[in-house]
């Protein structure tokens, strides 16, 4: 069974404007984060961007077939300041790698690529009714891109996330968890981030997304990488070669800024 869209020679990023006529838009992510293009803006400082997120909540661990995605059940989370004008809840986070560790995340900067790119997807509570209608509105989505680099020790936050993938390795499969995941290990110790108005990185690409990327990565080890990797796009009952089907690469390309503002809060 062909997948609509994907990350192969075939089904590739290249091909999504086929079937997602807005992958083809202006307003697209990810970019690549030129740094001398970046301006300071001091409304960034006056207001700080703030999040708030449970240290004990329930969550659902999926295989899209795309990749890992946690789902939250955001009612105590809350993401505002910074370029946000209202509060956003978190929906649900996930990540994106390469095959290897000199590609893997989607946003660059000055053409440098991380081994992979975690997004926190939160959407805009106090104007929506729903994350489906905020998907839809040029400022429904808020999405914290938070870089990982490879480090020698493992990630002691993600490896709460990666000992439930053996669980979901197939596409479709999923695990219940609730384990005491504190968000605030999962991104940066620094605040400064470069923010710009772009697109969900995936079809079918609305342009939706008030992207805020910080400047500092955080860690992942190899080991906890080549787990991500080992899981599949495919079902369990698709028969296929065991080798076949590996996630071993879900991001998407930069896209061009175009005539977009880039804004950095911190040097
Ligand atoms: O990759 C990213 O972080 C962007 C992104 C964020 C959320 C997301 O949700 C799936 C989805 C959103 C809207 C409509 C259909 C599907 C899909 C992609
Ligand atoms: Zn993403």
């Amino acid at each position: 069974m062909s997948l609509d869209w994907g990350y192969t020679d075939d089904n590739g990023p290249s091909t999504w404007a086929e079937k997602y006529p807005l992958a083809a838009g202006a307003r697209q992510s990810p970019v690549d984060i030129d740094t001398s293009k970046a301006t300071s803006d001091n409304s960034l400082v006056d207001r700080e961007i703030d999040w708030s997120y449970p240290s004990n909540c329930s969550y659902r661990i999926v295989n899209t077939g795309y990749g890992w995605r946690v789902d939250t059940y955001g009612d105590d989370t809350a993401l505002s300041g910074g370029p946000l004008s209202e509060v956003y809840k978190l929906e649900q986070f996930h990540c994106h790698w390469g095959a290897t560790n000199d590609e893997g995340s989607e946003h660059t900067v000055d053409g440098k690529s991380y081994a992979a790119e975690l997004h926190l997807v939160h959407w805009n509570s106090e104007k929506y009714s729903s994350f489906k209608e905020a998907a839809s509105q040029p400022d429904g989505l808020a999405v914290l891109g938070v870089f990982m680099e490879i480090g020698n020790a493992d990630n002691a936050e993600l490896e709460k996330i990666i000992s439930l993938i053996p669980k979901i390795i197939h596409k479709g499969q999923d695990s219940q968890a609730s384990f005491d995941l504190d968000f605030g290990s999962l991104l940066p110790e620094s605040k400064h981030y470069w923010t710009y108005l772009g697109s969900l990185t995936t079809p079918p690409c609305n342009e939706c997304v008030i992207w805020t990327v910080f400047k500092e990565p955080i860690t992942i080890s190899e080991r906890q990488l080549e787990v991500f990797r080992s899981l599949k796009s495919v079902g369990e009952e698709d028969a296929i070669e065991p080798e076949e089907g590996k996630l071993v690469k879900n991001y998407r390309p930069p896209l061009p800024l175009g005539n977009r503002v880039l804004r950095e809060c911190g040097p």
